[in-house]
C-alpha cells in the first residue's frame, strides 16, 4: 500500500475540514437549494426512457476516467477508479460472492450523468428524501437548505412530509442522483442480479439512513431486511477506498494495470456476468453481529 494511500479508514467522511472542503460545501449548497419534488420528478420523467445512449458496462466505467466527484472530501481521482477499488474492497470481504463483486464495480456507474450534461449537484453525493423535513444527519443540513422552496411549503417541512409512516423508501422520492438512475438502468434492461444488488445500488448514498439511522418513520419491513445488505456493502466500500490505488494504477484481483492496461483478473468480471443468470443464493444471512446493528434501527412504533 502506498504511504499517502494508507488513509486511515476512521477519517474519511471529513465535512469540517480538509483540503477539498470548499468545493464540497458548493456541491451540496446547489443539491440542497434545488433538489425538490417537482425537480425529481422532472429528473424521472426526462431520464426515465433510457433513450440517451447504449453503451456496455467496461465502457461506462471507462468513461469515468473522465470523471471526479466534486462531493467527496476524499477522492480527488477519477470515479474509475473507485469502481475497481470498491469491487476489491468487498472481494475481500465476501470471496465468495460473484455478484456482490459486481455491485462493487456497478454501484456508482450513473455517475456517467454527468458526463451528459448533468450538473454535479444532481448526480453525486448523499442522498436524502424530498418531500419531508431533512433530518439532522443530513450533511451540512443547518447551513444549506435555506434557499430550498419545499421547505416553505408546509405539506412538505413536517418530519413525515407527504409520506405515510412506515411506507418504505420504494415509495419515497429520493434526491435525484446516480444511485436511483443505475437502479433504474438495471431494472430497464433486466440485470440478472439478486434483489440485494438492485437495493444496494439504490440506496449506498443514503448516508442519514444506513449510517446514522434517522429517517425510520419511512421504512417497512423490507428496509430493515435489507439494512445489513448496504451497511455491509458500505464496509467493502471503504475497506477498498482504504487500500488507495498506488502509484502505478489502482492494482489487485480485479484491478487497473498500469495506466490503462486492464489487470488480469477483468476476465474474471466478464466471466461472472453470464453466471449470474444462474440460481442465486437469495436472503443470504448475515452472521448475528451484523443483523444485531439492523435491528437497532427498528421502527420505534411497532
Ligand atoms: O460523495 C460521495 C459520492 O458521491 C458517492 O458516490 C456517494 O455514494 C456518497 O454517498 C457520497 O458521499
Ligand atoms: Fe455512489
Amino acid at each position: 500500500m502506498e504511504p499517502e494511500a494508507a488513509k486511515d479508514k476512521d477519517s474519511f467522511r471529513n465535512y469540517t475540514s480538509g483540503p477539498l472542503l470548499d468545493r464540497v460545501f458548493a456541491t451540496y449548497k446547489l443539491m440542497h437549494t434545488w433538489q425538490t419534488v417537482d425537480f425529481v420528478r422532472r429528473k424521472h420523467a426526462q431520464f426515465g426512457g433510457f433513450s440517451y445512449k447504449r453503451m456496455t458496462v467496461m465502457e461506462a466505467v471507462d468513461m469515468l476516467d473522465g470523471l471526479v466527484d466534486e462531493s467527496d472530501p476524499d477522492v480527488d481521482f477519477p470515479n474509475s477508479f473507485h469502481a475497481f477499488q470498491t469491487a476489491e474492497g468487498i472481494r475481500k470481504a465476501h470471496p465468495d460472492k460473484d455478484w456482490f463483486h459486481l455491485v462493487g464495480l456497478l454501484h456508482d456507474l450513473g455517475k456517467v450523468l454527468a458526463l451528459a450534461g448533468e450538473p454535479q449537484w444532481a448526480v453525486v453525493g448523499d442522498t436524502f428524501p424530498v418531500g419531508c423535513r431533512p433530518q439532522a444527519s443530513v450533511v451540512f443540513r443547518d447551513c444549506t437548505f435555506q434557499d430550498n422552496p419545499d421547505l416553505q411549503d408546509p405539506l412538505y417541512s413536517t418530519e413525515l412530509g407527504m409520506y405515510q409512516p412506515h411506507c418504505g423508501l420504494e415509495n419515497v422520492l429520493m434526491s435525484w442522483g446516480h444511485d436511483e438512475y443505475m437502479y433504474r438502468m438495471m431494472k430497464f434492461n433486466k440485470f440478472a442480479l439478486p434483489p440485494e444488488a438492485f437495493y444496494i445500488i439504490r440506496f449506498h448514498s443514503f448516508y442519514p439512513w444506513h449510517k446514522f439511522g434517522d429517517y425510520q418513520q419511512l421504512c417497512n419491513e423490507q428496509d430493515l431486511a435489507m439494512l445489513p445488505w448496504v451497511q455491509e456493502f458500505k464496509y467493502g466500500h471503504s475497506h477498498g477506498r482504504a487500500w488507495g490505488r498506488g502509484s502505478g494504477g489502482f492494482t489487485g484481483q480485479y484491478g487497473h494495470g498500469h495506466g490503462h492496461a486492464w489487470g488480469g483478473r477483468l476476465g474474471g468480471f466478464m466471466a461472472a456476468i453470464p453466471v449470474l443468470q444462474q440460481v442465486r443464493p437469495l436472503h443470504q444471512e448475515l452472521q448475528p453481529a451484523r443483523r444485531g446493528r439492523a435491528e437497532a434501527l427498528l421502527p420505534r412504533a411497532r
